[in-house]
């Protein structure tokens, strides 16, 4: 609602209450519109304030009524309504105005933020552009490359950027309801026709052209295929070219084809999972409401190899005092120079005059970890070493201390089993580099306590990222569903597809990169090693085992070949491709006669790969391990899936992660693609339907937020 009150001094104020972010309800629109008459009809109100309650101006339109019938006074008239008053209208923007939030302050006649305010026209991250005039206004207020970048970006703005662009009109450190009492004094009896943004013309460069094909360039690099941004572009031409009334009619259009777009739906989706996986269940009981966090005041890291240095330099952000170990002193020295310098990069990005160097101390003394609230032991994923860190670990930390291992796929169970106490063992899955990836696997194995979790996840949250609470498993829901999907990119090169096709129809998709170039990227060391520890390959493979097969099943040493032949990737200068230049990826002429090579020695037919193929074969892949996940409960939803995927492995927001995809494209689809690629490629057992996914279309496809009800039938390992 909003509330209405007269104060002294001829003004009336208007507060939006809808907590917690006063979002723009139905019931909310509707009180604007009657406290907005009332205010101009009022003989006594010269002039009306208009603010959020609880320090929020707004947080815009309420998403949960997109997916309803549309109800209640549409917010376009609303904000006309108020730009047409005669009597000012001041928004105090107060915590965040964003998205419906900004465009009702920028009908409004003033702006004044307070200096802690964000603003934005967030709309885009949504799948949506700023239909409320947003579009409309803001070029005509701050011009168009400024309005261009906000829009089509949907970032956040600080109140000291938004007063320097001249989105807001003046910043306060103290009380901007105050101020905007005051202000609004002084300007009431004005005429407000100056002040009215639809009135105005967009600031315009004279090469238009050329600034919005710049921002199309760089919006097909940042999210190849998103609709959304594409069309915040055309609205803006629209406000640069056209009068008010026919950029709103544009504006609308362009809402009207994005509001019912795919896109639009799987982007609305990941802004409620992403939030509902803080709300972590165990099917013992325990869950972020009936759990307490142990307090976390100092934290120790113990490894300062890439991931270690990354961890520490989160805790450290975060303002948690931390202990870094090593074990040699050439290792800890390069070790604390890196961190440091990551430290005062970090610092030197946010505007900050010092880095936190003080609150990270470094020893090679495991024993300094006696007061330590939590461990995190960050060293090679190697099981020996970390279950003889966790035994020395029992003997040296507090008994209540939390110990976690940075794994990305290793038995939580075993390394527990090192440790006095497993039940304050828990995996916590950082991506690289860890000071910058937002997704943390929090692992839990058999034994691992309610606390221990809920200790790990709000750690997640302090260093402001996703944790999702995942089952203990070989490659935990991530890694584990990355295999399938990486051994399908490796028979597509087998039957005849090169890796740039591939990482074309993955890009096309919306991938930042192909699996191939990712590859490269991180180094085929990497997928080299893990295979071997597995003994795939390397020396605990038995002699005569033939080159394609293991266990009876399809398998492919194309990476182990290229690995051992000293093809590591970007850092050797080739890998699946060829890097002349530093981190170009040019298609490798070598490969292609190796691979030619490769099929005559094996007596595989070349074919051409259809796109279609390469897709479905390498997405239905991945998203069936997904069920078999779900139906092993190794994830407690189809939605941690999702998000894991996409704050972790680069799937495209708009495609609103795998399951959600699989959704989309009709479950009975993946259902038949997968059982017509299991008949021709019978060796290959992961292409083989799994049950839930079958059950699923038994059940006649539900919406993705109903399957969890149908998982909990099942067995859960969480
Ligand atoms: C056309 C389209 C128009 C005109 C629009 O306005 S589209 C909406 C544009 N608005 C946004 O994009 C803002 C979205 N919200 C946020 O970015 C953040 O929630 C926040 C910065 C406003 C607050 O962040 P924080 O304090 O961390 O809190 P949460 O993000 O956890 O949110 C708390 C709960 O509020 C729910 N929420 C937030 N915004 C909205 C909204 N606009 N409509 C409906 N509900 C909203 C959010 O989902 C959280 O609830 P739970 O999901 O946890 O139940």
């Amino acid at each position: 609602m909003a509330l209405y009150r007269r104060i002294p001094g001829a003004i009336a104020v208007i507060t939006l209450t809808n907590p917690p972010v006063n979002a723009l309800s139905c019931t909310v629109r509707e009180a604007i519109y009657e406290t907005v008459k009332r205010a101009t009809a009022d003989q006594e109100v010269k002039a009306i304030v208009l603010c959020g309650a609880n320090g929020k101006f707004c947080g815009g339109a309420d998403i949960k009524e997109f997916s309803r019938e549309m109800r209640g006074p549409p917010l376009v008239p609303m904000i006309d309504m108020i730009e047409e008053s005669e009597k000012p209208v001041v928004a105090v923007i107060e915590g965040v105005a964003f998205g419906g939030g900004l465009e009702l302050a920028l009908g409004c006649h003033y702006r004044i933020a307070h200096s802690g305010a964000q603003v934005g026209l967030t709309e885009v991250t949504l799948g949506l552009l700023p239909a409320a005039g947003g579009t409309q206004r803001l070029p005509r207020l701050i011009g168009v490359p400024a309005a261009l970048d906000i829009i089509t970006t949907g970032r956040h703005v600080s109140a000291q950027e938004a007063v320097r662009l001249g989105i807001v009109d003046k910043v306060t450190d103290s009380s901007a309801m105050e101020e905007a009492i005051e202000f609004a004094k002084t300007v009431a009896g004005e005429p407000m026709g100056p002040r009215r943004l639809s009135l105005w013309t967009a600031a315009c460069p004279e090469d238009l052209d050329s600034l919005l094909e710049g921002a199309l360039v760089r919006i097909r690099q940042r999210s190849r295929g998103a609709l959304a941004p594409v069309a915040c572009v055309q609205a803006v031409r629209a406000a640069a070219s056209l009068p008010f009334a026919q950029g709103m009619k544009k504006e609308q259009e362009l809402m009207a084809y994005l509001f019912t777009s795919g896109q639009a739906r799987a982007m609305q989706y990941c802004f409620f999972t992403q939030r509902a996986a803080a709300r972590w269940t165990t099917p013992s009981g325990a869950s972020w409401e009936n759990t307490k966090a142990r307090p976390v005041r100092q934290a120790a890291v113990i490894g300062l190899g890439t991931m270690g240095k990354g961890i520490a330099v989160s805790l450290s952000r975060a303002g948690i005092p931390v202990i870094a170990v090593e074990t040699e002193q050439k290792r800890l020295k390069a070790g604390r120079k890196a961190v440091n310098s990551m430290l005062t990069r970090e610092s030197q990005k946010r505007g900050l005059a010092e880095a936190h160097l003080g609150s990270i101390s470094f020893t090679l003394d495991l024993r300094k970890l006696r007061d330590t609230d939590l461990v995190i032991e960050a060293v090679f994923e190697d099981m020996a070493l970390k279950k003889q860190i966790f035994s020395k670990l029992s003997s040296v930390c507090r008994p209540d201390a939390l110990l976690c291992t940075n794994t990305s796929g290793l038995n939580i169970d075993e390394i527990a089993s090192a440790a006095s106490r497993p039940e304050l063992v828990v995996g916590t899955h950082f991506f690289a580099p860890a000071h910058v990836m937002k997704l943390l696997e929090v692992v839990c194995g058999p034994r691992t306590s309610p606390v221990a979790v809920a200790t790990a996840m709000q750690l997640a949250k302090r260093l402001e990222k996703i944790g999702v609470v995942v089952g203990n498993c070989s490659g935990f829901v991530g890694n584990r569903m990355m295999r399938p999907y990486t051994e399908q990119a490796y028979y597509l090169l087998e039957e005849g597809a090169r890796p740039e096709e591939v990482d074309l129809v993955l890009e096309e998709f919306g991938f930042a990169m192909g699996i191939f170039r990712v590859m490269d990227l991180s180094g085929l060391d990497v997928g080299w090693r893990s295979r071997k520890e597995l003994g795939l390959t390397g020396p605990k493979l038995p002699p005569g085992t033939e080159a394609r097969s293991r266990g009876g099943k399809r398998y492919s040493p194309l990476p182990d070949i290229l690995c051992e032949s000293g093809r590591l990737g970007q850092k050797t200068g080739r890998g699946w491709y060829l890097y002349e230049k530093e981190r170009v990826a040019t298609p490798d002429p070598w490969l292609q006669s190796f691979l030619e090579d490769y099929r005559s020695r094996f007596g595989i037919q070349s074919r051409r790969v259809g796109q279609d193929e390469i897709l479905e074969r390498c997405l239905y892949s991945l998203i069936n391990e997904g069920f078999r996940i779900l139906q092993e409960g190794i994830a407690a939803s189809p939605e941690d899936i999702d998000v894991i995927y996409v704050s972790g492995y680069g799937w495209p927001r708009h495609r609103g992660g795998p399951m959600f995809y699989a959704w989309m494209v009709g479950l009975p689809k993946v259902l038949d693609k997968l059982e017509h690629y299991h008949r021709t490629h019978p060796d290959i057992p992961n292409l083989a339907p799994s049950s839930m996914l079958r059950k699923l279309v038994a059940r006649g496809s539900p919406p993705v937020h109903q399957w969890r009800a149908l998982i909990q039938q099942h067995s859960s390992q969480l």
